[in-house]
């Protein structure tokens, strides 16, 4: 069994209604984000891949188009806009192409934060 990973990067704004610094994170602001996406499988015994990196690579090209350099408040199916629902929206965006994939991890380095996606089944 293996595990192949990319990642993929996209700065984006956005503003959000919480408790603990209410009143910055409610003004809009911009983050730097890093998602890596896991696929796990089998390799072919015929081409020695689980996936073409190529195939993957578009996948992720798509769906960084849909996040880098947007106000993310404004994407419908997003939700609050917050790691997790961030890196659960780039799971469904994959799921179709890659159906082995096991984890999304959207990572925020501004402020060490991370959340990892694993899929309905397991969340
Ligand atoms: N469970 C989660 N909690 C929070 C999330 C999240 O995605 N999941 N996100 C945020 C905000 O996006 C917030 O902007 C982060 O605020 P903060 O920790 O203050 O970090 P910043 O880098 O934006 O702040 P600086 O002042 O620039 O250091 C909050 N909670
Ligand atoms: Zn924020």
């Amino acid at each position: 069994m293996y595990e192949l990973s990319k990642e993929f990067r996209f700065d984006a704004a956005h503003t959000l209604q919480r408790t603990v610094d209410a009143d910055p994170s409610r003004r809009i602001h911009g983050h730097s984000y890093r998602a890596e996406v896991v696929v796990r499988g089998r390799a072919d015994p015929e081409t020695g891949m689980v996936i073409d990196l190529g195939l993957l690579d578009r996948a992720l090209a798509e769906t960084r188009d849909g996040l880098d350099h947007r106000f993310l408040d404004e994407i419908n199916d997003l939700g609050p806009a917050t790691m997790e629902n961030l890196s659960s929206w780039i799971w469904r965006k994959l799921q179709p192409i890659c159906p082995n994939l096991v984890r999304v991890t959207v990572r925020r380095d501004s402020d060490n934060g991370a959340c990892s996606y694993y899929g309905a089944e397991t969340a």
